[in-house]
This record gives C-alpha cells, sequence and structure tokens, in this order.
C-alpha cells in the first residue's frame, strides 16, 4: 500500500509508531544540530527540524528513497521545551507544566530529490497540579531524559495528563493519521 521509505530517525518510538500502520520502511542514521536560530518560532523551528533531519538522510542514502525526518517539540507560553538536559531543567519544565495545557508541535517531513512535502500537527496536552515529590520520583525512573518536555504520555508520564485535545500519536512522535495521508499524496504524485 505505501511507497519503502527510509526514517532518518533514532527515535524507537517512531520505528513502532511506522510499523503500527505498516508502513515499510529502513532507517538511516543522521546528526543534526538542533539549536534554535536565533529569534525562530516555534513552528518555524519544528518544521526545519523535521527538513533538516529527511535532508540529512536523503543525502546520505544519496536519493535512492524518500526519507521521512520528525521532530516533536513542547510549547508553552512561547518557551519550546526540547529534551531535558539535566534534573534542574526537568524540574523547571515540569513546573512550568504543572496544573495547566500546553501546546505539543510534531513535524514531518518527506523528501526525495524531485519531491518534498511536511506537516505540521499541534496538539492540546493539560496537566493536573504536580507536587515536587513525584516530580523528583519521575525524574528517578530515567523516563523523561529522552523526552521532549521531559514526559513520555505513553509512559508513567500518562499519569500527570488530565485531558488531550488532537492527536496522541504526534505526542508520542509521529501523527499517524497526517503521515498517512502525507504517504498517500506522496503516491498518487509519484
Ligand atoms: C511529549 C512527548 C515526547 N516524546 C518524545 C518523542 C520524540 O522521540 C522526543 C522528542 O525528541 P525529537 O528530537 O523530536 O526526537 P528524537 O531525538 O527522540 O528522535 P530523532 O532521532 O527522530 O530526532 O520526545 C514522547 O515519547 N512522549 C511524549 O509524551
Amino acid at each position: 500500500m505505501y511507497p519503502e521509505i527510509a526514517l532518518a530517525s533514532a527515535s524507537p518510538r517512531r520505528r513502532e509508531l511506522l510499523q503500527q500502520i505498516a508502513v515499510p520502511f529502513r532507517l538511516v542514521q543522521v546528526d543534526v544540530d538542533e539549536s534554535r536560530q536565533g529569534e525562530e518560532s516555534p513552528t518555524a523551528y519544528v518544521s526545519r527540524l523535521a527538513r533538516a533531519k529527511a535532508q540529512a538522510g536523503a543525502a546520505k542514502l544519496q536519493y535512492q528513497l524518500p526519507v521521512l525526518g520528525a521532530d516533536t517539540i513542547v510549547v508553552v507560553d512561547q518557551h519550546i521545551l526540547g529534551k531535558p538536559v539535566d534534573q534542574a531543567d526537568f524540574s523547571r519544565m515540569m513546573q512550568l507544566l504543572s496544573g495547566r495545557c500546553h501546546q505539543v508541535l510534531t513535524a514531518v517531513a518527506l523528501l526525495s530529490q524531485h519531491n518534498s512535502q511536511q506537516c505540521l500537527v499541534s496538539t492540546e496536552v493539560c496537566f493536573r497540579v504536580l507536587c515536587a515529590e513525584e516530580i523528583t520520583r519521575y525524574w528517578q525512573t530515567g523516563e523523561p531524559c529522552d523526552k521532549a518536555g521531559g514526559y513520555g504520555i505513553q509512559g508513567q508520564g500518562g499519569r500527570f495528563v488530565s485531558r488531550i485535545n488532537g492527536s496522541y500519536s504526534a505526542v508520542v512522535g509521529l501523527p499517524l493519521c497526517e503521515t498517512d495521508l502525507l504517504l498517500r499524496n506522496w503516491q498518487e504524485q509519484a
């Protein structure tokens, strides 16, 4: 049903999500500088990173396959939260997220030599109020360190989430509905 693609990602979640909708893929390892450029907006930043991952993968594979790249960030009051660098950074993030709603932005880019498509999905996630003790305990599980915003909705972090409005799979790292559409559009144009 889908074209064979390469996934430019080291994220086990993105791998599992693509498998969930039966997309045939191989992996390509890329190393992309994730620093923000000046006053770049959150949407510009996350979209650029998804594109940069796909571009790096396509160059590495010499454009033999379409390459999919994705990026996820958490945004609260225009602050961009990536992965926490240490426990203090993580605690700061949890205090920002406690007792309120934030946006999770996931961008997906699909790229070949002659075609490029991308989409951006924004999901609202609401947290109940968190206390200092559970924030410390959550850090000790090891789960937060490789997740944007310092939490995994699909893991123990799910206990903090009171409500979500939008795409659950986008929060975990790859929006299934929009990725399916991207791939089907791609196939129609090929
Ligand atoms: C908010 C949230 C994020 N995440 C993950 C999704 C992404 O893997 C990660 C955000 O970092 P990213 O830089 O988007 O991705 P990554 O470094 O894990 O993988 P890649 O090689 O594709 O760049 O946070 C969850 O797993 N659950 C959540 O609830």
